[in-house]
């Protein structure tokens, strides 16, 4: 049976031992406060004015957003009130240091699909909750340079037409809509499967002339439907909000790929390990799914430093896997006819 609120279910979560475990819970209480605080922000309306205004660049090199800003700030205050040591967000260059003694770090996307503010698409918060690692005051970055293996929690909202917050804290990956009739979260599935196979694939396909050969053969595969290789056809979707194009995998399956291309600054795609891809890459796990960076489980990258981008491949377990081999063994992927033995490298 699942809970029927989230109260309930994180009153019956059974983590790690006792510190870890209620730190992780009292969390996840402040984080729900402050999305309804933004999802309210968002609906006064002012969407195509104040908030879709820029303010310059984050750390990253990426323009924000005054809605960007606006959810940093009120992120970074609930951590205040949470027995967080270190709050480290994209939004900003070096982590902040809360509570030493506090036992757990958080990395947040606090404004997650920037790009589609002023157009009223969903967007969301990503974040992912780790031990707090050695000195936190020494060493703050320390804590978020763990592998994605070692994360206590991870979860996202979506400010979509719900406000929906994914959650996993290591069993299952729950989904929960705030009910403002009840004025609480209350869970709307069981814990999510994503099915192993699928024929919906997420790319922004306007950089195809960029990417490398194997991503290029495994989209021609799938465009060329039942006259190719696979032999059935396939469907599209690119929503430019990673919470978005992950929530509908999460919910009829599919595969989403942002991988590294030939564009400057974009080697290593666009997302950002700490705080994009290791917690999807654990809600999508947790579901069943897989997620790799083409090749290496993205939840066994060990984080070089806090802001890396990572190729990201993810979703239905066996896409994945197939993807991995376009990567890795291109003579293996030989189930197309000569018909198809058209191009390049793996047509050869
Ligand atoms: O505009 P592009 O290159 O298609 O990239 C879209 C991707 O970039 C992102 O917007 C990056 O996240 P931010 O908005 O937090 O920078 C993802 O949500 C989305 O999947
Ligand atoms: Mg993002
Ligand atoms: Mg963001």
């Amino acid at each position: 049976m699942p809970a029927a609120t989230l109260d309930a279910f994180l009153n019956s979560y059974l983590g790690p031992p006792d510190e870890l475990r209620s730190a992780v819970v009292a969390t996840v209480r402040q984080l729900t406060q402050a999305a309804t605080n933004i999802r309210n922000t968002i609906n006064q309306g002012v969407l195509g004015t104040a908030f879709a205004g820029t303010r310059g660049a984050n750390a990253d090199g990426d323009i924000q957003k005054d809605l960007d800003i606006f959810a940093d700030d009120i992120f970074l205050d609930a951590m205040r009130h949470a027995p967080v040591a270190l709050y480290a967000s994209e939004e900003l260059e070096q982590p902040v240091l809360l509570d030493r003694q506090a036992p757990l770090a958080i990395a947040i996307d606090p404004l997650d699909g920037s790009s589609n503010i002023d157009t009223n698409v969903s967007i969301g918060t990503i974040f992912s909750l780790l031990p707090a690692t050695g000195a936190p005051d020494e060493n703050p970055a320390a804590s978020f340079l763990q592998a994605g293996v070692n994360q206590l929690g991870a979860g996202f909202f979506i400010y979509g037409p719900q406000l929906a917050l994914v959650l996993s804290l290591g069993s299952g990956t729950h989904v929960f809509v705030l009910s403002t009739r009840l004025g609480t979260f209350v869970q709307a599935y069981e814990s999510r499967i994503i099915p192993q196979r699928t024929q919906e694939f997420a790319i922004n396909a306007a950089n195809y002339r960029h990417w490398d050969e194997a991503v290029r053969l495994y989209i021609d595969d799938c465009l060329e439907g039942t006259e190719g290789p696979r032999e059935k056809e396939f469907n599209m979707r690119w929503i430019a909000s990673l919470v978005a194009d992950c929530y509908r995998i999460l919910m009829r399956g599919g595969v989403f790929l942002y991988p590294g291309d030939k564009r400057k600054g974009y080697r290593q795609g666009r997302l950002r390990l700490v705080y994009e891809a290791n917690p999807i890459a654990y809600l999508i796990e947790q579901a069943a799914g897989a997620a790799t960076d083409t090749i290496t489980r993205i939840l066994e990258i060990e984080p070089e430093s806090l802001h890396q981008r990572v190729p990201v491949v993810f979703g239905s377990a066996r896409e994945v896997a197939r993807i991995t081999r376009y990567h890795t063994e291109p003579s293996a992927i030989g189930e197309r006819a000569p018909l198809f033995s058209r191009r390049g490298l793996f047509r050869a």
